[in-house]
């Protein structure tokens, strides 16, 4: 009996081409042509903003029931070529889509967990953590600021404060200054993060690309703030895709962008769910 639903195409999610002129290779059937060739292709993906809508602080995101199964599904679909790529501290990211669990880099890059399970991270200094613990102090009265310790990285949230962001700057631009170049400034989202130097997004994708089961394929890097340039830049050198979600018109490295979280979701459903060519 034939089976046609591979004509189907996977709903495009509203992908906006970011350039006029497409970079080689992009295209605004991004998961169309995933969903083509499923063998072909490796998901890299951030949480914050990308995975999950935005929230007011770390802890009030909501992970949508279905999400967790639906990435495992995706993950089965590329032969487990899915990694999760965030800022968070790894057994955070962990918690949120358990009981599901991928490869996956946390801290910027900092910390990873590969295919095989075997987890590099890296060392947290006496003075790293006598330094979270003057910061924790030194911010304890300031009303709507939230301290993330994240084991090697720490961050500090103004979501709640805005008025206190040159503050949260400028404190941790002398956090920077006392711990020395091991760790490194990072900013993001109304947060200023302090990480391992040696953290990167990027550094993290090109790991994965050259173990199995990602090694020999394009890689799609999905995200949405600064610290998912880095993957954005290694994904098109690799010959893939990347995408930025948020509104065209950023500067980007992303050869186009997607609308929201809630696209992404979508369209990953979508392609979690497709028939397979
Ligand atoms: O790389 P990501 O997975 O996007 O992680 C980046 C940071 O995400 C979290 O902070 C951000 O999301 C919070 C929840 O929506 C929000 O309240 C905050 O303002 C954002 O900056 C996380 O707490 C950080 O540790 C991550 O580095």
């Amino acid at each position: 009996m034939p089976n046609d639903s591979h004509t189907l195409p996977v709903p495009d999610p509203g992908v906006t081409l970011a350039q006029e002129e497409p970079l080689p290779g992009a295209s605004a059937d991004v998961f169309g042509r995933i969903a083509a060739a499923p063998d072909d292709w490796a998901l890299f993906l951030d949480i914050d903003g990308t995975l999950v809508d935005l929230a007011e602080t770390p802890d009030a995101i909501v992970v949508p029931p279905d999400l967790p199964a639906t990435l495992m599904a995706l993950s089965n679909r590329l032969g487990g070529a899915l990694a999760l790529v965030t800022g968070r501290a790894l057994h955070y990211a962990d918690v949120l889509f358990d009981p599901a669990t991928f490869p996956i880099a946390g801290l910027h890059g900092a910390e990873l967990r590969d295919q095989s399970g075997a987890i590099t991270r890296p060392e947290i200094t006496p003075a790293f953590v006598t330094l979270k613990s003057e910061l924790a102090k030194t911010i304890k009265d300031w009303d709507g600021v939230l301290f993330e310790d994240k084991g090697a990285a720490v961050a500090l949230h103004y979501r709640q404060a805005p008025e206190r962001c040159a503050d949260v700057e400028q404190i941790m631009r002398r956090a920077s200054v006392a711990i020395g170049g091991d760790w490194g400034l990072q900013f993001g989202k109304m947060v200023v993060e302090l990480r391992p130097s040696t953290a990167s997004k990027g550094a993290a994708v090109m790991t994965f690309l050259s173990q199995a089961p990602f090694e020999g394929r394009k890689p799609l890097a999905i995200g949405d703030d600064v610290t998912d340039e880095a993957m954005f830049k290694i994904a098109n050198a690799a010959g893939g895709l990347s995408l930025r979600v948020g509104p065209p018109g950023f500067e980007t490295q992303a050869q186009a962008t997607i609308g929201s979280a809630q696209a992404v979701r979508d369209a990953l459903t979508a392609l979690a769910t497709a028939a397979r060519p």
